[in-house]
């Protein structure tokens, strides 16, 4: 009998509730409602840790990058890849059971900012969930990976609609909501019936068509909040939500995170100003219908992408001596929250990072914004910058030491007010507006002062202060895990999985993976033994464009043990500075007219020629010869479409290719020129 036969029967609402008593399955994306990611499992312990060793490996045939959280009840996992492929094996061996394709449409691709990702399934009485990029849900059976329904979520499959998010089960609803704000679409959260997909209930989180009645009385009260001329309606508004969610079940209540405008400058998007509700907010909701409850605004306004979708945790903490239900959270603009869970009341906001838009919060929760924070017509760095000092890459919370652990980062860009910005426009220089990316702003040629970096923060929440951290040589980390064996687990984008001291940090185990993380572990017990696993997989919106491993793997699940004495797979070196660009004749000349035409359509995914290292996705300027030879049938027809490159025929006259073949090349000599300099230097210096 297969272990999948009568998998995840005995699932639903109260069983996730009581697991969290053991914590022997993980049968949720953030193991429980609360979304700690504090497992009370301690078999595997800050004693024993050393001899944690490799249980199995398993290849998810995936190039792309992985972010799912690996769920495992009843002895299997259930774990996605990009594309949204589902997989089911066997969780003490890591044999396959079934694989789940959605067959996602590849041109769907490009209408996702940031590579086609999923970050896992939810699991409900037998059912598998799984929201596919292109905006369906999907239920399975558990057992055999068949699909029993499917539901389309888009309410126009003509926008930029992308789900990338784990589904939430809460009673009888499956929850999920999407993503598209760079683009331009409108973000709102939908319920489905468990069993049938028959849909339940939506939430919008912003405001829609001023000629239309508003939906309910929250979408009337965010209307004041906007500019009355309406103009975001053009492109959405934005607000998406599309990761985090959390529940309270005494509360009755679901909260969400929702995200940033459309376009990321409110000077474009309002331009009479305003907070814009409810954009970069948590919100919360009655579960059952959707209806609107409460919100806190962390960024009012938001000019800057700073999404809130970051992940929520739910605790019950002593501030000033009184037990306060709080929530937390890390959103990309720097401050660590914590807001009392029942009303939205703030208690506190401290940054965890450099920041430079805000002094602080006021008294009533309200940032004290700096002066020069926002659109300017000069280029200006913000910090953070639209990649977040926290991404989406869980953080986890333990009441043992009392710390969240937080992968922070830093990922400097400096950004410059586009006057000339309109809807759907393809201004050149602005990021992407070939592919349609409406930003509102450049991405300006200078610069940036702040160096990018990668930290995991141990974060006291009530003093609202560090207690320890660990430096990593790039951002873009994975995210984590702790247990009651007092460790915390995180896989990092140099590749490897290491496991801290949650008390006091000091690094205890590591092994290398063979490919950059970006997913956040899990661990379960299963016949007495505890495993640690972790879906590894480069990608998201800073891996699309570069790296920090020379050598790569395929998307892969490793599940540890104590004893584990299974070997590693093999990688592979991906490129080295011989393998840059050269030979391709052109004129100097066309190069500065190359670059603007670069960053108007292919920058944000194949990032900087010869500078950036490559990412999931190539970095031209370690092309071959042959492929710019190619490079007409490339860039005209749907040669590449399979791997989501679309054509840009009627986009891109033939000369302008040529202009970017220069800035290409130009770049691949510059930086060879650069190296052999840096040689020189180096060698005449000893
Ligand atoms: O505005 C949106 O709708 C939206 C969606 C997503 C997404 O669905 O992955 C991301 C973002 N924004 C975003 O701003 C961002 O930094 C980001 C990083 C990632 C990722 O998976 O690495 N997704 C997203
Ligand atoms: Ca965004």
């Amino acid at each position: 009998e297969s272990p999948a036969s009568n998998a995840a029967a005995g699932i639903d609402t109260a069983a996730i509730i009581a697991n969290d008593k053991t914590t022997r399955e993980w049968p949720s994306y953030g193991l429980n409602y609360a979304e700690t990611r504090f497992s009370r499992l301690d078999q595997i312990s800050d004693d024993n840790v050393g001899k944690l060793g490799l249980a199995w490996s398993y290849n998810l045939n995936s190039r792309r990058g992985v972010e799912a959280t690996p769920l495992v009840v009843d002895g299997v996992m259930y774990v996605t890849a990009s594309w949204s492929v589902v997989h089911a094996l066997d969780a003490a061996t890591g044999e396959p059971l079934w694989t789940y394709d959605p067959d996602v449409p590849r041109e769907w691709g490009v209408k996702g900012c940031c590579d086609v990702v999923n970050r896992g399934v939810a699991i409900h009485d037998g059912k598998v969930y799984v929201g596919s990029f292109d905006g369906y849900l999907h239920a399975l059976d558990a057992a055999t990976g068949e699909r029993l329904w499917k539901v389309n979520t888009l309410i126009d499959r003509s926008k930029p609609y992308t789900i990338t998010g784990a589904p939430r089960v809460i009673n009888d609803r499956v929850i999920i909501g999407n993503g598209g704000a760079e683009y331009g679409v409108r973000g709102y959260l939908t319920a489905y019936d468990v069993e049938t997909g028959k849909q339940a209930w939506r939430w919008f989180s912003v405001p829609g068509n001023p000629d239309e009645p508003f939906e309910d009385d929250s979408m009337k009260k965010a209307a004041e909040t906007w500019d009355p001329e309406g103009k975001w309606w053009e492109e959405g508004g934005g607000g998406t939500m599309w990761d985090s969610m959390a529940y309270d079940p005494e509360l009755d209540l679901l909260y969400v995170g929702t995200g940033n405008g459309t376009p990321w400058n409110r000077l474009q998007r309002s331009p009479a100003g305003g907070d814009n509700l409810y954009l970069a907010s948590v919100v919360a909701l009655d579960p059952d219908t959707g209806e609107y409850q409460w919100h806190y605004q962390h960024t009012p306004g938001d000019s800057w992408d700073y999404t809130s979708t970051q992940h929520i945790i739910l605790a019950d903490l002593e501030i000033d001596g009184d037990k306060r239900k709080v929530l937390m959270q890390a959103p990309k603009n720097g401050f660590f929250y914590v807001i009392d869970r029942t009303d939205g009341e703030f208690i506190s906001a401290e940054p965890f990072v450099q920041v430079n838009w805000a002094e602080g919060y006021d008294d009533n929760g309200r940032p004290i914004e700096v002066e020069g924070a926002r659109s300017r017509t000069d280029p200006w760095e913000t910090i953070p910058s639209p990649y977040g000092a926290h991404n989406w890459h869980p953080m986890s919370f333990n009441p043992d030491t009392g710390l969240v652990y937080i992968p922070a980062q830093g990922v400097p860009l400096v950004l410059q007010n586009n006057p000339n910005y309109e809807y759907n426009n393809t201004t050149t220089g602005a990021p992407n507006a070939g592919l349609g990316w409406n930003t509102g702003y450049f991405f300006a040629n200078v610069a940036p002062e702040a160096t990018p970096f990668g930290t995991l923060l141990a974060w006291d929440p009530v003093k609202q202060e560090e207690v320890w951290r660990a430096e990593y040589v790039s951002p873009w980390n994975g995210g984590t895990l702790t247990t009651a064996g007092n460790l915390v687990f995180q896989g990092t984008a140099d590749g490897r999985f290491l496991a801290y001291d949650a008390g006091t940090g000091e690094l205890l185990w590591q092994t290398p993976v063979g490919t950059g993380v970006v997913a956040a572990p899990s661990t379960w017990e299963h016949d007495g033994q505890q495993y640690v696993s972790v879906a590894v997989g480069w990608g998201g919106v800073y891996g699309i464009t570069q790296r920090a491993t020379e050598k790569v793997g395929p998307g892969r699940v490793f599940t540890f043990r104590l004893g584990g004495d299974a070997s590693m797979p093999d990688s592979m070196v991906i490129r080295q500075p011989s393998d840059l660009l050269q030979g391709v004749s052109y004129d100097p000349d066309d190069v500065p007219a190359g670059g603007a035409l670069y960053m108007t359509n292919c920058l944000l995914c194949h990032g900087v020629p010869a500078v950036n290292n490559g990412g999931n996705l190539p970095n031209l300027g370690y092309s071959s010869p042959a492929v710019i030879r190619n490079i007409e049938d490339i860039v005209f027809t749907d040669a590449r479409a399979a791997l989501g490159m679309p054509s840009f025929k009627g986009k891109l006259s033939e000369r302008e290719l040529e202009q970017i073949v220069a800035f290409i090349q130009g770049s691949a000599d510059a930086a060879r020129a650069a190296m052999a300099e840096q040689e020189k230097a180096s060698s005449s210096g000893d």
